[in-house]
């Protein structure tokens, strides 16, 4: 049996593509047809349709735009994680999607159909979406099974009692189909909400803020079922967060969002290890920043010279560290460790206070050369002394140079 033809690049065609390579002959003589070279070549290999798609969606609130221009797209069993601070437009965002709120601009599109845009509204039942938020409460006067069970009207009975009973098994709560709400913890609460946003197979499931009512205890374990279940189920997701740990955990990709704008995208790594400017870097942990100036596309300080391509003379730059990327050394007689490649010179410090934090210890120093306090992340073990001398090292490879603002 022969291969099938190339099949031509439709947007949002399914194909089943092992990787980049020509077509291969599987067990049994099935083809799973790759893009052939000349695909490869002209770049038109074709891109999965987004489930959810937002492009350019603006909305205003008294002529004080809280949603500019926010484009974003989510492919099948993708999460997404719009993080902000508090303020920044990430629930209005949410509620535009789900429909209940109106854009000024800008389109929704749901596997390719327009959802929200010029000359269409799908009402929010119709759009196939799946809500879970912090205050989306249960039904209180309906038991377990009646909450799971009451997006599936129109479904014959059997089977409405197999998919309740198939989901409360997946999310851990099998047996207690007539307890009531008040009966449940609010993480048996929160497994029951899932399931019953579940329920209908919704493509597309927004998530806005949804374990921040859960103690830590429970909602780490929490958050990993529910992103197992929400993968296993191919759902698209868009979770709305504030907190950076929870969209590391969860996110396939963060949308980091600042005053209405999505000002950095990418996987949680890049965002982390690449960030977008100093604000972006100090959304997620604390940073130590060291000013300078430029000449020659270098800025020079006590820890070495530091690469500012692109950077004017005369420019002022901040490098900006985090607390674990800098190393601490002894003081041997006045003396500190040998510069080396990846960490430059070591710059001598004085201990300001050390506060012990578990896991690890965060330090303090008072820098010898120009007076400034710089904090490090070290080994818990490590507690040194307020006015112990130490030697500090940057690791080069984890600090970034942007313009002083
Ligand atoms: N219906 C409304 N009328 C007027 N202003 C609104 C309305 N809804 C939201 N806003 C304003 O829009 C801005 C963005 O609000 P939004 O709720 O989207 O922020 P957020 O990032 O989700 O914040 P949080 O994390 O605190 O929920 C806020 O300044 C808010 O006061």
């Amino acid at each position: 049996m022969g291969c099938p033809a190339p099949v031509a690049p439709v947007r949002g065609a399914r194909r089943t593509r092992l990787s980049l390579g020509l077509s291969l002959a599987g067990p049994g003589g099935r083809c799973y047809p790759g893009p052939t070279i000349i695909e490869i070549l002209r770049n038109d290999v074709p891109t999965p349709t987004p489930r959810l798609e937002i492009r350019h969606l603006t909305r205003a609130f008294g002529g004080r735009r809280v949603v500019d221009d926010v484009s974003l797209a989510i492919l099948p069993g993708q999460v997404t994680c719009l993080l902000g601070p508090s303020g920044c437009g990430k629930s209005t965002t949410l509620r535009m999607v789900a429909g209940v709120d109106r854009q000024d601009a800008g389109e929704i599109f749901a596997d390719g159909a327009l959802l929200a845009g010029p000359g269409a509204m799908v009402p929010p039942e119709g759009r196939g979406i799946g809500l879970m938020f912090q205050d989306f409460a249960l039904f209180p006067h309906l038991d377990i099974a009646g909450n799971v069970a009451f997006g599936l009207r129109g479904m014959a009975r059997a089977e409405v009692a197999a998919r309740v009973g198939a989901l409360l098994e997946r999310v851990g709560m099998a047996g207690r189909e007539r307890s009531y709400p008040h009966e449940l913890s609010g993480g048996e609460q929160q497994r029951v909400a899932l399931a019953r946003a579940l329920a209908p197979s919704p493509r597309i499931m927004l998530m806005d803020e949804p374990f921040s009512g859960l103690d830590n205890r429970l909602r780490d374990g929490i958050r990993d079922e529910t992103l197992e279940l929400l993968k296993a189920e191919n759902t698209a997701v868009l979770l709305v967060t504030h907190e950076p740990e929870e969209a590391m955990r969860m996110a396939d990709e963060i949308a980091l969002m600042r005053a209405g704008r999505i000002v950095q995208a990418g996987s949680p790594y890049n965002i982390y290890n690449a960030p977008a400017d100093r604000e972006a870097a100090a959304f997620f942990s604390d940073i130590n920043v060291i000013r300078g100036r430029v000449q020659g596309a270098l800025t020079e300080n006590a820890f070495g010279q530091f690469l500012a391509p692109g950077v004017p003379d005369g420019q002022e730059v901040e490098i900006v560290i985090r607390p674990h990327h800098l190393r601490i050394d002894f003081d041997r007689q006045g003396r500190g460790p040998n510069p080396t490649a990846s960490e430059g010179t070591p710059a001598r410090a004085i201990v300001e206070r050390a506060r012990y934090l578990g896991a690890e210890s965060l330090v303090e120093f008072r820098m010898e050369f120009d007076g400034s306090l710089l904090k490090a992340a070290v080994p818990a073990v490590f507690l040194p002394r307020r006015g112990t001398p130490l030697w500090l090292m940057i690791r080069r490879d984890r600090c970034f140079v942007f313009p002083a603002t």
